[in-house]
């Protein structure tokens, strides 16, 4: 047969193929979906345990049907073709017809990894990878891999180079997508790595951090859900920004139980900015600060310097300075934080104060009165001068109160922090309503751990609280016992077992109540953590993150080299080694899938130039246009004059216009005043293709054309690095330009 002929059969052949697994889930959809509606129909007889059989069916099928409609887009890109005959066919999920057949292996399970892993070199017996690029429900085209011997090639090449080239091509929209189709060895490796211990990821911009982040969440959450599936894994990001870019991802993955949020959003209920002076920023960073919140809370546990008299219903009594001490270091030695100890403080206080009064009366009222005591401690209890007195010595308190009246006292911080030059207290002085700012939630953590629930009853709550949901979950095991073996309930995977069905509705019930609880509670203790951007975080913010979760079961990705804040890192080792020591282990990303290779290296030559020492990731594409550099007198008009050229270069693609903070406001406004409302800001919003921007909150994002305003002054601005600039002249995909009304940084032209 010609080969046009046979290349058009094999298409038709994935299009028959791939057309009966969009039947085959359209199907589950709609069994879904009716098993939904029923449940929903079915009145409930009042009785818990009948409303939460029918919540916990309800709760299952939503949550099936939601993962069923989220991976419609592109079901299916790999097909493997193994040794023994087998022809495997590798989506986001796994798919079985009614009686149990294998359509579609889930790209997660053991069965699919040698999707990514084969190579010519290592076949691990696969004869031929093919990829089916598809344009939503269709395969547009095949791409094949062939493995065996004969054709031997270079075993570092990349995989379905045609995928890969194609997706990096692509528009960007403002959202990132999920890169399940063409993950390449060195990610795979990564995403696979087994749960325990803490993986650092290293690589150079555009090397695919955030991707293999993300499915690694996803594969985790997959291949461990036995034990993630009650404890959660917790991504955290740098900006809410890039919290917006990649809050897709996952959900296309098929995975909703994952609590996202930006390392300013982990304290709940409060609200933050970012903390306006870097300098600021680095001090409350600081590991001494542990310290300094400490010494607040132990100072807020006062020994009064002298006597004090209290008027008790018209008795006076003596407080004295060594009563307190007593009952300070007694109610100290429970070890337990500020407002639970408290109570043990108040309790000897009274019984104290109760003896006094007591005695007090009974030598007035002559020997062998014998008043009520209960009594008498209730008026004890009810005395303003007591509640005052005790409260003077033993004030209970809010992280929140804590730190403001810290950072608005003077007196109260060289207290805290006699350590601290009279300088740096002046950096952390503020007044009472200056908004949160991101470096002060790990302090407000801090502050939350060492004070504890402010209200004992509070403590009680939650402990009816967990009493409830074991309730709950024992009524949820009732359920399932009740579940009869006629109940088909046909799952992704066709028709499961009661057992199974047992299985998924645990998983559920636990799953989606972990995410929705653990993302409300300070003190959840998490299974996995993710960080991206890692290299930012200030010591602080690794203490927090650290506490959130006690097995130390970390993935952390970042680039020493993109560092821009100054509380950030330098390195991994003084980063990680205050809490892990040297227990983990350094996995390196080599290959720049986002920037053509003209713009990456000019970025590296100006790196170098400037004495900044980073890897270098291996570029995988060319460009089309090298950099393009305007040296002008007036930077507006230039910008203005530059734009339509822009964007007409990346054929209506994603814009950003990147300037230094200095002047951010005005060329927002110049660039707005002639785009109107196509200017949006961080990754943009529905209808904006153009953003305008600063170097900081560009940080993990990427557009198809960048224009980098004034770059030596972002070089210049961080004294011994050149992150900002860096960053900024990595984000492209397609084309590069500065225009400066000053020098240009050395390196970048060649
Ligand atoms: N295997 C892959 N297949 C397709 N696209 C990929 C692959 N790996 C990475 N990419 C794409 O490359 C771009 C850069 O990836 P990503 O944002 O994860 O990089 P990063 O290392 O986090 O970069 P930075 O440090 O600059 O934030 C994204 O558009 C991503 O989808």
């Amino acid at each position: 047969m010609p080969e046009m002929s046979v290349a058009r059969n094999e298409l038709e052949h994935e299009r028959r193929y791939v057309a009966g697994l969009y039947q085959r889930l359209d199907e589950l959809r709609a069994e879904k979906q009716r098993q939904l509606d029923q449940v929903r129909r079915t009145t409930s007889s009042g009785s818990h345990q009948n409303r939460s059989e029918r919540d916990a069916f309800a709760t299952m099928y939503e949550d099936r049907l939601a993962q069923l409609n989220a991976v419609d887009d592109r079901l299916v890109f790999g097909r493997l073709d193994l040794d023994s005959g087998e022809e495997r066919y590798i989506g986001r999920i796994g798919l079985s017809t009614e009686d149990l057949q294998q359509l579609m292996v889930d790209w997660r399970a053991p069965e699919a990894g040698t999707f990514y892993q084969a190579t010519a070199f290592e076949r691990m017996g696969v004869r031929r990878r093919r990829h089916l690029i598809l344009s939503r429900r269709d395969v547009v085209a095949v791409e094949d891999d062939v493995l065996d011997a004969s054709m031997l090639t270079d075993a570092d090449s990349l995989q379905g180079e045609g995928a890969l080239l194609a997706a990096l091509n692509s528009r960007r929209t403002g959202q990132m997508s999920d890169i399940v189709g063409t993950i390449q060895s060195e990610q795979d490796r990564i995403i696979r790595a087994p749960l325990p211990g803490v993986v650092v990821v290293q690589g150079g911009p555009g090397t695919g951090k955030t991707a293999v982040a993300l499915h690694r969440a996803a594969y985790l959450l997959y291949t461990h859900r036995d034990r993630l599936k009650s404890a959660g894994v917790l991504l955290v990001g740098p900006t809410n920004a890039f919290m917006k870019y990649i809050e897709r991802v996952l959900p296309s993955l098929g995975e909703t139980g994952v609590v996202m949020a930006s390392i300013g959003s982990l304290m709940p209920g409060i609200q933050t900015v970012q903390e306006p002076s870097e300098e600021v920023a680095a001090l409350k960073g600081r590991l001494d600060m542990a310290g300094v919140v400490k010494q607040a809370v132990a100072n807020r546990q006062r020994i009064p310097a002298e006597n004090r008299k209290l008027n008790v219903e018209g008795s006076i009594l003596t407080l004295t300075p060594r009563q307190v001490r007593r009952a300070r270091d007694r109610a100290r030695a429970t070890g337990k934080p500020h407002n639970e100890a408290r109570t043990t403080f108040v309790k000897i206080m009274l019984r104290e104060l109760t003896e006094q009064l007591t005695e007090q009366l009974e030598e007035s009222s002559g020997a062998g009165n014998t008043a009520d005591r209960s009594y008498l401690t209730e008026d004890v209890r009810t005395s303003r001068d007591v509640r005052i007195a005790l409260n003077l010595a033993w004030m209970p308190m809010t992280p929140e109160k804590l730190l403001r009246d810290l950072f608005a006292k003077p007196a109260q911080l060289e207290a805290a922090a006699p350590h601290l030059s009279d300088a740096e207290r002046q950096l952390l002085h503020r007044t009472e309503d200056a908004p949160w700012t991101e470096a002060d939630v790990p302090l407000l953590d801090e502050a939350a751990e060492l004070l504890g629930e402010l209200d004992a009853s509070a403590g009680r709550n939650a402990a009816e609280k967990e009493q409830e949901r074991r309730r709950d979950i024992a009524n949820a095991e009732r359920t399932l016992e009740n579940v009869s073996a006629t109940l088909e309930d046909a799952g992704v995977d066709g028709v499961l077992s009661a057992e199974a069905l047992a299985d998924h509705n645990v998983v559920t019930e636990t799953r989606l109540t972990a995410a929705e609880r653990a993302s409300g509670d300070r003190t959840w203790a998490y299974g996995h953590v993710v960080v991206d951007e890692a290299q930012e975080l200030s010591p602080m913010q690794w203490r927090l993150l650290m506490r959130k979760c006690p097995l130390k079961s970390f993935t952390i990705v970042g680039d020493i080299a993109q560092t821009s804040s100054i509380a950030g890192s330098h390195s991994w080792q003084q980063a990680l080694e205050p809490f892990v020591g040297e227990r983990w282990q350094l996995e390196e990303l080599t290959v720049n899938y986002r920037t053509p290779a003209q713009i990456a290296e000019a970025a590296v030559r100006m790196a170098n130039a400037a004495g900044l020492v980073v890897s270098a990731p291996k570029a995988v594409r060319d460009g089309r246009w090298d950099p393009v550099i305007d040296r002008v007198p007036d930077l507006e008009p230039a910008l203005l004059a530059a734009l339509p050229e822009e964007l007409e270069a990346i054929a209506d693609g994603l814009l950003a216009v990147i300037a230094p903070a200095r002047i951010i406001d005005q060329v927002r406004a110049a660039v707005t005043s002639v785009y109107g409302s196509r200017v949006g800001q961080g990754a943009g919003g529905p209808g904006q293709d153009i953003v305008v921007t600063t170097p900081r909150e560009v940080k993990g994002l990427e557009f198809d054309g960048v224009v980098v305003l004034e770059p030596a002054e972002m070089l210049k601005q961080e004294a011994v690095r050149v992150g900002d600039l860096y960053v900024a002249m990595t984000r492209p995909t397609q084309r590069l330009r500065l225009i400066s009304t000053g020098e240009i940084p050395e390196g970048i032209e060649d």
